[in-house]
């Protein structure tokens, strides 16, 4: 049984100030996270503010990224060591903006993958799939690559406890959902391409979230998918109603 899990992906978005605020106002309004877990990811610089006024709140905090060494002259970069002693315990890898802008490739994301492991964080992997992928012939095998290479080397173990989300970059930030069967067909070939390396049992306990302009109106649509155990909310995740109607969906 996979407990449904919420994410809000804040980018570079807020201050430190509205971060705080933002999880005053929704403490003691979040569900129980045996039904479902919830998590924000937001900048560095936020990060320990945050855990420190989360304090025993179920809300997850999570790193939107973290660098695959533990330290080192590696100027600008966030040390998946350092997340860890905040008291951090997620962080997203992978994300297409990461790709995108500063050039991410497989080979960087699956170091951070390990990374992440060695420093006892969770990993939050993005899937990508641009439009022009989309439209041509390879694109499942662009999927299933993008998973394939993220796990190289990972252990049965630590694939159990991988988060996957489906993020098209055709459909992030721009108001255009997937629809439903799109999601969820997105979803269902990252489980099968789990299932191929690890087996049904490993793929049955991994949670695959969809990523792209969700909203409380397109969420229901969404999440009563088979393959999709969550959502990863950009825009919606910035104001604390959104995110609360988000999170709490299925307890409606
Ligand atoms: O990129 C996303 C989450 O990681 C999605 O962003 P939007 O929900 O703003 O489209």
């Amino acid at each position: 049984m996979r407990i449904p899990f919420v994410a809000g992906n804040w980018k570079m978005n807020l201050s430190v100030a509205e971060a705080v605020k933002f999880l005053q106002e929704i403490k003691g309004k979040l569900p129980d996270p045996k039904t479902t877990e919830t998590c924000i990811a937001a900048s560095p610089l936020f990060l320990e503010s945050m855990v420190q006024e989360n304090g025993d709140s179920p809300l997850i905090i999570s790193a939107e990224n973290c660098f695959y060494e533990d330290e080192g002259a590696y100027t600008g970069e966030t040390s998946p060591k350092a997340l860890y002693e905040m008291g951090v315990t997620h962080t997203i890898i992978g994300h297409s903006e990461r790709r995108k802008y500063f050039n991410e490739t497989d080979d960087i994301i699956n170091k951070k993958v390990h990374a992440a492991f060695r420093n006892k964080l969770t990993p939050i992997i993005c899937c990508d799939e641009t439009m022009s992928r989309r439209e041509s012939a390879d694109r499942i095998s662009w999927v299933v690559s993008q998973v394939t290479n993220a796990l190289q080397s990972v252990t049965p173990e630590q694939a159990e406890k991988i988060i996957v989300a489906y993020e098209p970059s055709w459909a992030i930030g721009s108001g255009k959902t997937a629809s439903s069967d799109e999601a969820e067909e997105g979803c269902y070939l990252i489980r099968q391409t789990i299932a191929d390396l690890y087996g049904d049992d490993i793929a049955d306990q991994v949670r695959v979230l969809y990523g792209g302009s969700v909203n409380d109106e397109n969420a229901d649509d969404i999440l009563s998918q088979t393959d999709i155990d969550g959502v990863l909310a950009g825009g919606a995740s910035l104001k604390p109603d959104s995110f609360l109607n988000l999170a709490n969906f299925l307890q409606k």
